[in-house]
């Protein structure tokens, strides 16, 4: 997927702007609060109906406006044309178009725009909670299993409606519950196993980009399933059952499990240094995106944001230059030119200057 032109309106500080982007190198430069991250956050709501800086709608749209949009014309990798968009109102609806047709299910949207982020926050991939670990993986499952959205929507509906049962001080052994404990475990189940191949196939593609980017070190990736290794899931849930009626809800499931991440065989974040977390996360990414374009024959759109605070020159070249040779579709901010010296050598570019939320091809 590429996108060949973005057009926002009402965008935070952008009132109205249109770009076509490069195919495959795109620079957006601008001083401090000019309205780059805007620019990248708009293309981040194509592919994931949110923003990654607030949880807020609202605060996207811009003041004193009733709605932003966000269209894309965009070619696949059949090179059919895709006209796709996407708004949201203070009302807090939202309506997403593919080509003209509305709909409210934003799953259709995001499974056509596969989009990545680094960012200065991207370190929480290791140092946050276990669940950015299992959204990290459940992207790549999205984009590659056409039935994981299905299966994670129903996983979702059971364990809450388990989680009820124990509220409720229900006896989950009891016959009218041993349907639900059923439907949960065969959906928890298969949910981990999904998990468990694609951490398997990702973990040779990460040693390989480990060792350009933690070259000194030997990494190892495992997946946790979310309950005890020697015990089934079904044998863990009995053995948990009084403790989980306790408390109100379920201990042991695919919603704890954790992918983690070891460096000589210590925990990641007790021994990498700040830089080299980042490196960490930039080969995650890499294998992420190796991965995808194997399994899907398809290619994504990565953003950059802010990639001159995050990582050395060298490091910085060495991603980019990795990305472009996956055929991905690269968007790349920064305050100066000279965190990006190196981009001369790159003949496919478009560079772009944002203003005061003005965009303009430089
Ligand atoms: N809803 C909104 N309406 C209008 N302006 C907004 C809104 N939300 C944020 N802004 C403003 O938009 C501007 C652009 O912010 P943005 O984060 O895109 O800048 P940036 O160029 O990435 O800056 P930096 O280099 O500092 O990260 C900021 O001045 C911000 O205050």
């Amino acid at each position: 997927m590429k996108l060949d032109k973005v057009q926002l309106t009402n965008f935070r500080n952008i009132s109205s702007a249109n770009l076509s982007p490069s195919p495959a190198l795109t620079i957006i430069r601008g001083v401090n609060g000019s309205g780059k991250s805007s620019l990248v956050e708009s293309i981040f709501y194509l592919g994931f109906g949110r923003s990654f800086r607030t949880n807020k709608h609202t605060s996207v749209i811009k003041t004193g406006e009733e709605e932003f949009s966000v269209f894309a014309s965009c070619k696949n990798e059949e090179s059919e044309t895709l006209n796709l968009g996407f708004q949201r109102r203070r009302n807090d609806t939202f309506t997403c178009s593919i080509n003209g047709e509305h709909s409210n299910k934003l799953s259709d949207l995001v499974s056509l725009v596969p989009v990545q982020l680094f960012t200065p926050q991207s370190t929480d991939l290791i140092l946050g909670s276990p669940s950015e670990r299992r959204r990290f993986c459940d992207w790549g499952l999205f984009h590659v299993e056409h039935d994981f959205q299905m299966l994670s929507v129903q996983f979702s509906k059971f364990l809450k409606h388990r989680n009820a049962l124990l509220k409720q001080q229900s006896d989950l052994s009891a016959p009218q519950n041993q349907y639900w404990e059923q439907c949960f475990l065969e959906r928890a189940e298969a949910l981990s196993i999904k998990r468990e191949d694609y951490i398997s196939k990702l973990t040779p593609i990460f040693e390989k980009y480990a060792t350009t980017f933690l070259a000194e070190y030997k990494v190892s990736l495992n997946y946790y399933k979310g309950w005890e290794k020697d015990a089934s899931l079904a044998e863990s849930l009995v053995k948990k059952r009084e403790y989980d009626g306790k408390i109100g809800h379920t201990t042991s499931g695919p919603h704890k499990a954790d992918i983690r991440l070891k460096i000589n065989g210590v925990n990641a974040q007790e021994l990498l240094s700040r830089g080299q977390l980042r490196m960490a996360v930039a080969a995650l990414q890499m294998a992420q995106t190796e991965l995808f374009n194997t399994l899907t024959n398809r290619k994504s759109i990565f953003l950059l944001d802010d990639v001159g605070a995050e990582l050395d020159a060298d490091k910085r070249e060495l991603f980019i230059d990795g990305l472009l040779d996956m055929d991905t579709q690269v968007f790349v901010t920064a305050i100066e030119s000279s965190q990006l010296e190196f981009i001369q050598k790159y003949n496919e570019k478009k560079m772009f200057h944002v203003e005061h939320g003005s965009v303009k091809e430089e």
